[in-house]
């Protein structure tokens, strides 16, 4: 011991040391709270309301068996693909709720990490979960809102309450019919470019393609020109980002719902982040350029109108609060994202069933030349395309491109008598369940049948709530008629001018990464029709 050292100094150092322990205790004690005993509190009081289930295992939750995957793949090859693809995709997409489900029935508890889950495949029981909720009263995952920070921020798809229904008001007449009708003139001129580039580079009029990549540039390239005003080239940088983004969030192990996970792979957290500050700063430039230009109060896309939001407040005559600088890159990338990659993703699984029962493309090519025949393509004709919305549905049915609809109760939910869902609870609705249950559909649930939507856009589905493509109550998807519209434009076109059959190269194994996707691709022969 120092002999110079007075024994105040000596006091001085237990004082720091007791504080510095009193600390590190009182922060241990919080974790532990929040994510030990909240946790098994939230655990028993789900039990307590009947909510069976995998039991879970501290820190993980139920992950551990969740990364048991499945990694079932099939190759065309020569065979006949009818005989070697099947449509009864939930157990490969989706492992451990078809091994769960078998085990706890269709509504059960289980934990991403820390966080609980009630997994919903039964569709009376989220009539009933969904009885009277209003679209600003339900929550959307905490859990998932911080991990998809980067890809989607604090946009509509994110956002709650009072500023949900704020943005939703503004946002929905860029969707209005008038506006509709502008953006199917865009499209028809970048499905024309693909179709010149398709047959250019044609050899003895075939082509092998990769549809789901050239549907993503074309579905890209037709957000971003008729929402943002902007050109191809910055299309491009803007769609490779979020493509890399999505791969980084997406295509990887990782432990969402696990306390402190982002140390566990910190590389991939700084990836994401570093891409997602590349993309804000991309839109953020393209929102800069319209601000200064003379368009801003002109132009009536979807940008437009988040701008023109913002210049009634300066005069005070806007319906609410500014949009801050923030929230507008926000919603340009929710909607650069949404507005593209489930789109693109409908045609490209259409293409693939297509080229599956010929015998539909050619009722399909059938009913465009009766409803279009020589003249141009016009949005009113477009109602006249039964069929292609029978086969549209049929898709969404068998190859939903949105999986899941996500909510989180913001109150306690009462159901039945006895049941509560406690506030907090985050809910995973399973579509790819319900849209390959046979109880909602009957035998022939795995068979491609596009007539089961004749006369019915449930397709006869045996209850209400069981066919979601675009989700439930106020927060429906706000582009499903933006999307409808594209599909039938994109698909008529090229369907009159090109056949379509399945490449021996295809892997079928379609993979969810956020999207219903094929993990492969899909290559597709094209011939030429004339
Ligand atoms: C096949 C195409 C599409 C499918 C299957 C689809 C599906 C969905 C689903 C299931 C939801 C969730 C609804 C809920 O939480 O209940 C949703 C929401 C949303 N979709 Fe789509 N969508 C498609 C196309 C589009 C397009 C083209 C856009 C934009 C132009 C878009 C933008 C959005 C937005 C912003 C939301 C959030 C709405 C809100 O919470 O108020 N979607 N979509």
């Amino acid at each position: 011991m120092d002999p110079h050292r007075s024994p105040f100094h000596a006091h001085d150092d237990l004082l720091l040391v007791a504080i510095v322990m009193i600390l590190v205790f009182v922060m241990f004690g919080r974790v532990l709270f929040a994510c030990y005993v909240l946790p098994t509190r939230f655990h028993s009081k789900l039990r307590k309301s009947g909510f069976g289930g995998p039991s879970p295992m501290f820190p993980l939750g139920n992950i551990g068996e969740m990364k048991k995957g499945n990694s079932n793949s099939v190759v065309v090859g020569s065979s006949k693909t009818t005989d070697i693809i099947h449509h009864d995709i939930h157990a490969t997409v989706f492992p451990y709720f078809s091994r769960w489900q078998r085990l706890h029935g269709k509504v059960f508890a289980y934990w991403l990490g820390t966080e609980p889950f009630l997994y919903i495949a039964d569709p009376n029981f989220l009539k009933e979960v969904a009885g009277g909720m209003l679209g600003k009263s339900w929550g959307k995952p905490g859990v998932f809102k911080k991990d998809r920070e980067p890809m989607f921020g604090n946009g509509l798809l994110m956002t709650e309450g009072d500023k949900w229904v704020h943005r939703r008001h503004i946002i929905t007449p860029a969707f209005s019919p008038s506006h509709l009708k502008e953006m199917a003139i865009l499209m028809v001129e970048s499905t024309t470019k693909t179709i010149s580039r398709w047959s250019a580079l044609m050899d003895c009029g075939k082509l092998e393609i990769d549809v789901e990549k050239e549907f993503t540039t074309l579905a890209g390239e037709i957000i971003a020109r008729s929402s943002f005003g902007i050109s191809p080239g910055d299309c491009k940088r803007v769609l490779e980002k979020l493509r890399a983004l999505q791969f980084t969030l997406f295509n990887s192990n990782r432990y969402v719902g696990v306390p402190y996970n982002k140390f566990a792979y910190p590389h991939k957290t700084l990836k994401a982040k570093r891409l997602g500050k590349e993309i804000d700063a991309l839109l953020m430039a393209i929102i800069t350029d319209r601000v200064n230009s003379s368009t801003v109060n002109t132009q009536r896309d979807l940008l437009g109108l988040l701008l023109e939001e913002n210049h009634r407040g300066v005069d005070g005559r806007h319906h609410g609060k500014k949009l801050t600088t923030r929230e507008l890159v926000d919603e340009c990338k929710t909607f650069f994202f949404g507005g593209h990659e489930t789109t693109a993703l409908a045609l490209t699984w259409t293409l693939l069933l297509l080229a599956m029962y010929p015998e539909w493309q050619q009722q399909l090519r059938e009913e465009i030349e009766h409803v279009v025949g020589d003249k141009e393509l016009d949005t009113a004709m477009l109602p006249g395309l039964k069929k292609m919305d029978w086969v549209m549905y049929e898709v969404l049915r068998l190859y939903s491109p949105a999986p899941n609809v996500q909510r989180q109760a913001r109150k306690d939910i009462r159901i039945h008598s006895n049941m509560v869902i406690p506030s907090g609870t985050n809910m995973w609705i399973d579509v790819v369940s319900m849209n390959h249950d046979p109880d909602l559909w009957g035998e022939d649930v795995n068979e491609f049948r596009p007539e089961r939507f004749k006369d019915d856009t449930s397709g006869r589905c045996r209850h209400k709530m069981g066919f979601l493509p675009f989700g439930f109550g106020g927060r429906m998807c706000i582009g499903r008629n933006l999307m409808m519209m594209e599909y039938k434009v994109v698909l008529s076109m090229i369907l009159t001018r090109f056949s379509f059959c399945v490449s021996p190269s295809y892997r079928h194994y379609p993979l969810i990464m956020l999207s219903l996707r094929p993990a492969h691709g899909l290559p597709l022969i094209i011939q030429s029709l004339y």
